[in-house]
């Protein structure tokens, strides 16, 4: 296979520059990158779920890890969220090695998720939801309280809610939300105290093809403050929202490029027209 100009995650590359951004270290005082993924590897029993992953994400940058059920794009979720410990590999997040941190400490630096499953709070109303988001990530102890017109934490709650096209639906309880208002939710709630990287696990499973839509615009409104890591199943919105895109499959990043790029590049049709000869998921040891 020829090598291209989006090929990423090679031996011998240097760690954390990809063929398609400037090197770092270039200026005097080079922005440090938001994410650097070192060769990232880890295995459950004789499979090897990821197998050296590598990637880059700029700050600010919006970028899609799209790839077949089974690639290992929650298990890389699950490392950069440190909800699970790499066999080897390295994650940078703005520079500091975050590969031991428990979650919250990721948290507290600024990293973000959300999950497959709901971590709403279904009998809460959308803004007391984002009420505790916004609470929850403060330093000290804090408690829901009593909602206060001018409280600062209200407000703070508000502007989510508006980011999130929620604010019709303020005093509802999240029961009563579709499931496309739900995730919506879900991301407003991410979205508290300005992180500086939001892990999105695929927002979109589940909905309609409209509320998918709505999605989309919804994504690409967002503050550009805040980088995000998207996992897609759909490619569309994948390709809508992202700044760069990376590919998976048995479990490594097999392309990294623009959407335009990865749109044209031969193997990753084949593979999403269903005709790649490569299977999909861990490789058995
Ligand atoms: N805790 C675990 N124990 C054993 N195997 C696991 C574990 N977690 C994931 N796997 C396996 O690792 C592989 C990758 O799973 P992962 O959920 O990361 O893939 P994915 O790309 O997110 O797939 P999907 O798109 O279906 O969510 C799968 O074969 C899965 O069965």
């Amino acid at each position: 296979m020829p090598v291209t100009g989006i090929q990423a995650g090679r031996s011998g590359e240097r760690a954390g520059v990809s063929p398609d951004m400037p090197a770092r270290g270039a200026g005097a005082a080079a922005t440090p990158l938001a994410l650097v993924l070192e060769t990232l590897s880890v295995g459950f029993g004789g499979l090897q779920v990821l197998d050296g992953v590598s990637m880059t994400i700029r700050p600010a940058e919006r970028h899609a890890v799209f790839g077949p059920n089974g690639a290992g794009k929650t298990t890389l979720f699950n490392l950069i969220g440190g909800d699970l410990m790499p066999g080897g590999g390295r994650i940078l997040f703005f520079d500091m090695d975050v590969t031991r941190l428990p979650p919250h400490a990721r948290v507290r630096l600024g990293m973000r998720r959300t999950y497959q499953s709901s971590m709403l709070f279904p009998e809460l109303s959308v803004l007391e939801n984002l009420l505790i988001a916004v609470r929850g990530v403060r330093p000290g102890r804090f408690g829901l309280g009593r909602i206060r017109p001018g409280d600062v934490d209200v407000a703070a709650a508000e502007t989510l809610l508006r980011n999130v096209r929620l604010t019709d639906v303020a005093a509802q309880t999240v029961a009563t939300l579709s499931h496309g208002q739900q995730r919506q939710l879900e991301i407003g709630m991410a979205l508290a105290g300005t992180p500086r990287l939001i892990l999105l696990d695929e927002p979109a499973a589940g909905l309609s093809a409209a509320e998918r839509r709505d999605l989309g615009e919804l994504l690409t409104a967002l503050p550009r403050s805040t980088a995000f890591l998207l996992i897609e199943h759909d490619l569309e919105i994948a390709l809508q929202v992202a700044d760069r895109v990376s590919v998976m499959h048995g479990g490594r990043v097999m392309r990294q490029g623009t959407p335009d790029e990865i749109m044209n590049d031969a193997e990753v049709q084949a593979i999403y027209l269903g005709g790649g000869s490569k299977e999909a998921g861990g490789h058995a040891r």
